[in-house]
């Protein structure tokens, strides 16, 4: 069966998603997961956006192998050097440069004529081929470009060395049908298209991210862009766990495929969903938490006498199994160590340890800990930078009740290893304990949002916060997870405060270095 290639870009337009914000040691176990599921391309970032970026994409081309690792360019040639110097010791390297192609992005955005847009394409790919042999060029909104202009660019930026064209739906705006003759047009009107793999990138302002796609690929596109659970810009980018899986209980329509190993769908969604903090709706197609549950009696009924009466995808093709081993304080680290196997999360001894310790301290208050509590210990323990943190939670805290002035204790260990303490009042729990962690720290902050949800289910599951604070002017993204609500609270709001300032440090580092 002729097969799709599949770039993903959960990493640089996922993470345009509004609110989420991930640090290279969350964007490099994400693209290990990427690696896992068999994605063809993975765009790492946009190193010229800011030095975190950068570093991030170079930490995960230094460490991918077996995936080919790109980065957005604008068409600049210090985008593109900052590229290459991210991207220059891959094992599969390519840059994408885009620009764009319609009347009001060249109009408006870029003040530039459709000429200097087609002059800037052509020299921006060619002095990116000198630097890598793989050069993807993107048409940024080609859905409301004039297609004879723009066949008449592929063609140029061809020429000049790009090997792959992508057709971006940026803002989501066009329809399957209109979709699919753009590509066919593309293929029947620029002579050297063969010389280029064609790309889909679809948006999802309409809903149509996933038809829009399909489309594409009918009419010759030879590789998707999309995200994992769909997230990105605005209503997000095309779901590449709903195309891969349409290709592949309809084969029989659309005769492609792709080589995602799609048993790792399930677990490339949650990690996904925990470390952004973007959770997937229990209705979402494919790895939804109902997408594989029955409730009505007739349904039901259906079920037991034939699964396919009313299921066309089992659960285990893209990873989705019950649990059957049940973990709680009788486990060794046996049952452990096999847990994470299991997971397909790969450990040092060290890390182990540590995270077992977790589990350990979590079976104490926990009567059974769910594989979703394991998860989210691990990826705490894996994810960690505490050796360079700067404040951590003693103890807390929190007086509440309904006629009586809430208040929180609050004891913190400062960056100079000082224990400091104090009080402070506020309307409800949160608010009280922010207020008085806020006076310990010598910072100004403000709470932008606030998230709270629990692991798994039952009385007793792990709370796992999100916050995003404002410290000094800079946004920053904080995430805790405890057995209590208000103390994963607690941790979430130390977390953002500590990543501002490991931020600050490494952007003193970046000055010192230049
Ligand atoms: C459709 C997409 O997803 S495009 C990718 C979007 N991703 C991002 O923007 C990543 C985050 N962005 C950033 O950190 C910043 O915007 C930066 C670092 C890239 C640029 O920051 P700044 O220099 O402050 O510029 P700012 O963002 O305000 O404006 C963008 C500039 O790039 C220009 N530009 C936009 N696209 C392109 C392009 N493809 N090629 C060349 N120039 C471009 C704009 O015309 C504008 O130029 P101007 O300053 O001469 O008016
Ligand atoms: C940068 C391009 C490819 C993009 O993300 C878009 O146009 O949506
Ligand atoms: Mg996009």
């Amino acid at each position: 069966m002729p097969r799709i290639k599949v770039f993903d870009t959960t990493l640089r337009d996922g993470e345009q998603s509004p609110g989420v914000n991930l640090n290279k040691m969350e964007k490099l176990e994400i693209a290990k997961q990427l690696e896992r599921l068999g994605v063809d391309v993975m765009e790492a970032g946009f190193p010229a956006a800011s030095e975190g970026d950068f570093q991030a994409v170079k930490l995960i081309a230094d460490t991918i192998k077996d995936v080919s690792v790109t980065a957005l360019a604008r068409t600049r040639k210090a985008d593109i050097d900052r590229a290459y110097e991210a991207l220059k010791n891959t094992a599969h390297p390519r840059i994408h440069v885009f620009l764009a192609t319609s009347p009001i992005h060249m109009q408006y955005k870029l003040k530039m004529t459709p000429e200097q847009v087609a002059s800037q394409s052509v020299d921006m790919v060619t002095y990116a081929k000198e630097r890598f042999e793989e050069v993807e060029w993107s048409a940024e909104d080609a859905t409301r470009s004039d297609w004879a202009f723009l066949a008449e660019v592929i063609e140029q930026v061809i020429d000049a060395g790009a090997t792959v064209i992508n057709l971006p739906d940026t803002v989501g705006f066009t329809m399957p049908d209109e979709y699919g003759r753009m590509f066919k047009y593309m293929k029947e009107n620029v002579p050297n298209i063969d010389r280029a793999d064609l790309s889909c990138h679809c948006h999802n302002d309409l809903g149509m991210a996933a038809a829009n796609t399909m489309a594409a690929i009918e009419n010759g596109a030879t590789q998707i862009e999309g995200t994992i659970n769909g997230i990105g810009e605005r209503a997000g980018n095309v779901a590449l766990e709903e195309v891969a899986v349409a290709l592949k209980i309809r084969s029989d329509h659309y005769g492609y495929d792709t080589g995602l190993k799609l048993d790792e769908i399930k677990r490339s969604s949650d990690l996904v969903a925990k470390l952004t903090g973007m959770y997937v709706q229990a209705n979402k197609a494919i790895i939804g938490r109902n997408a594989y549950a029955h409730e009505s009696g007739i349904h039901q009924d259906g079920v037991l006498k034939n699964s396919e009466t009313y299921e066309i995808i089992t659960p285990e093709l893209v990873g989705v199994s019950s649990n059957t081993l049940f973990m709680g304080k009788h486990s060794g680290r046996h049952a452990f160590k096999d847990k994470v196997g299991e997971f397909g999360i790969e450990m040092s001894e060290e890390a182990l340890t540590a995270a077992f310790k977790s589990f350990k301290a979590l079976t104490d208050h926990k009567k059974e800990v769910t594989d979703d509590d394991i998860y989210t210990l691990i990826m705490e323990v894996k994810t960690d930078q505490s050796e360079m943190s700067r404040y951590t939670l003693e103890t807390f805290q929190v007086n509440y009740g309904t006629r009586n002035i809430t208040t929180a204790t609050v004891s913190l260990r400062t960056p100079d290893g000082e224990s400091v303490q104090t009080a402070a009042t506020g309307n409800g729990s949160i608010e009280a304990l922010y207020s008085t962690i806020s006076e310990l720290i010598d910072h100004d902050m403000k709470l932008l949002d606030y998230q709270i949800n629990s692991v798994g289910g039952g009385k007793d599951a792990l709370a796992e916060s999100h916050v995003q604070l404002m410290v000094e002017g800079q946004t920053v993204n904080g995430r805790g997870t405890a057995q209590d609500v208000i103390e994963a609270s607690a941790n979430a709001y130390i977390n953002a405060v500590n990543r501002y300032i490991l931020n600050v440090q490494a952007n003193k580092a970046q000055v010192m270095n230049i």
